[in-house]
């Protein structure tokens, strides 16, 4: 397992839970979680299907509201806050990247005009101008999103997240929808994510995706199975991977 830059903290949750309600009764997506995600590397959500990934991605990205337990974002108590405060902190702190590629971007647009509707939507004026580059997608500025390939717009839709400059990207299983060689290619720029000072959580099944985790942590029926470094775990002495 890599190793995590830095011990510092983004999220802190305490017996977080979250029922659904079913005609059949309430099924629990999570289950007493009290887990910390480091500010930085990457942390990978991973467990069979159904273990709850996906719900606490959610509760990552304040879309999710935990019926018990708390949750902190850079010391902020998110679980008090109103409607609007939570809204106004997912919109400056946290970028969201779906499994479907066509979920993450605006088809009208080209592009650069993806990337520059994120930046804005973030409140920034522009994009920064290196994005392209940096994911393999130089040339393609003109260009509508529906010409690209499905990796090539999973790549621009974590452009989209750096363009919005947020410290904290989440990603649900942004390889599930690829084939091998797109896959790879959005690992890469995971790889590169993960080497900035970014939060990065992403949910998956696929073993190269869980190869990069600096932090990763296995779910079953909702509630943590294990932690690998384990909770408490300072990170620059090792991973200590099991
Ligand atoms: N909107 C919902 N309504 C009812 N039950 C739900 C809802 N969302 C999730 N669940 C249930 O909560 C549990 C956790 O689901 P979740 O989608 O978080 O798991 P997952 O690990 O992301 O699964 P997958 O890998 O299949 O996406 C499952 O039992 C699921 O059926």
């Amino acid at each position: 397992m890599p190793e995590s830059p830095t011990d510092h903290v983004t999220y802190r949750l305490r017996s977080v839970g979250v029922d659904y309600a079913t005609p059949a009764g309430p099924v629990a997506g999570a289950r007493d979680v009290t887990l910390d995600i480091p500010a930085s590397g990457m942390t990978v959500l991973a467990g069979p299907s159904g273990s709850g990934k996906s719900t606490l991605l959610r509760v990552l990205g304040l879309v999710e509201h935990p019926d018990r337990g708390s949750v902190e974002l850079d010391g902020t108590a998110v679980t008090g806050l109103s409607h609007r405060h939570r809204r106004a902190l997912r919109r400056d702190r946290i970028s969201l990247v779906f499994q479907n590629p066509v979920d993450n971007l605006l088809p009208q647009l080209s592009v650069t005009g993806n990337l520059r509707a994120a930046a804005e939507s973030a409140g920034h004026r522009h994009a920064d101008d290196d994005i392209l580059g940096e994911l393999g997608l130089a040339g393609t500025c003109d260009w509508n999103v529906s010409a690209l390939s499905g990796g090539q717009q999973q790549r621009l839709a974590f452009g989209c997240a750096l363009a919005r400059r947020t410290p904290v990207i989440l990603a649900d299983e942004p390889t599930s929808q690829l084939d091998d060689v797109s896959a790879a290619r959005v690992l890469d720029v995971l790889r590169r994510l993960a080497a900035r000072d970014l939060t990065v959580v992403v949910t998956s099944h696929d073993g190269r995706l869980i190869e990069l985790a600096t932090h990763l942590v296995r779910l079953r029926d909702g509630a943590l199975h294990d932690v690998t470094p384990p909770e408490g775990h300072d990170p620059r002495k090792g991973a200590g991977t099991s």
